[in-house]
């Protein structure tokens, strides 16, 4: 296996991550007053892609460990659906992504997703699996059920190391 690469870590936005995703958090643009003004409902961040003749979306909970050492040897991508990742106690993670399609690894990014964020991975996004920065993280996942493969992997072929900016 060929030398690692670093990656730097940047911060999540809805437009960067654009390509990849939609970014789940509370933001103002999408809000309006429910339940007799007691409540602000963040309206349609994302939307749940589950695919094919049989498929339904389905909510699960990960409770994750961080990959150590912090070495990204693989990504994966879901053809069939979207997948979402929302932290449950505010533990944050990496969200390493590649657009849909050939995975070209000369674009994978890598983001950091604060807890009170949550990403939402399009079908075919190729992403690594969960990366936790904290012991026993748990997330709120939801994702495809349904008949047909809906995981694809592939092996780098130069493993990836994220770096964070200093201070982050
Ligand atoms: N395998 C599984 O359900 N999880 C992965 O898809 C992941 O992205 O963590
Ligand atoms: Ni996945």
């Amino acid at each position: 296996m060929s030398q690692p690469r670093e990656l730097r870590v940047q911060p999540l936005t809805a437009s960067a991550f654009a390509p990849f995703g939609q970014v789940i958090e509370a933001d103002a643009a999408s809000a309006f007053p429910i339940n007799q003004g007691r409540t602000e409902r963040f309206h349609a961040l994302a939307q749940v892609e589950a695919l094919g003749e049989g498929a339904q979306g389905i909510l699960s909970i990960f409770r994750g460990q961080p990959l150590n050492p912090l070495v990204i040897t693989m990504m994966e991508r879901h053809p069939q659906g979207s997948q979402a990742f929302v932290p449950l106690r505010g533990q944050p993670f990496l969200a390493v992504v590649a657009p849909p399609g050939d995975l070209d690894e000369s674009r994978v990014k890598a983001f950091l997703v604060q807890g009170h964020q949550g990403v939402n991975y399009l079908a075919g996004t190729w992403h690594a699996p969960l990366l936790p920065l904290q012991p026993d993280s748990e997330y709120l996942v939801v994702d495809r059920q349904g008949p047909g493969n809906n995981c694809d992997e592939h092996v780098l072929s130069q493993p990836i190391v994220p770096v964070f900016p200093d201070g982050a």
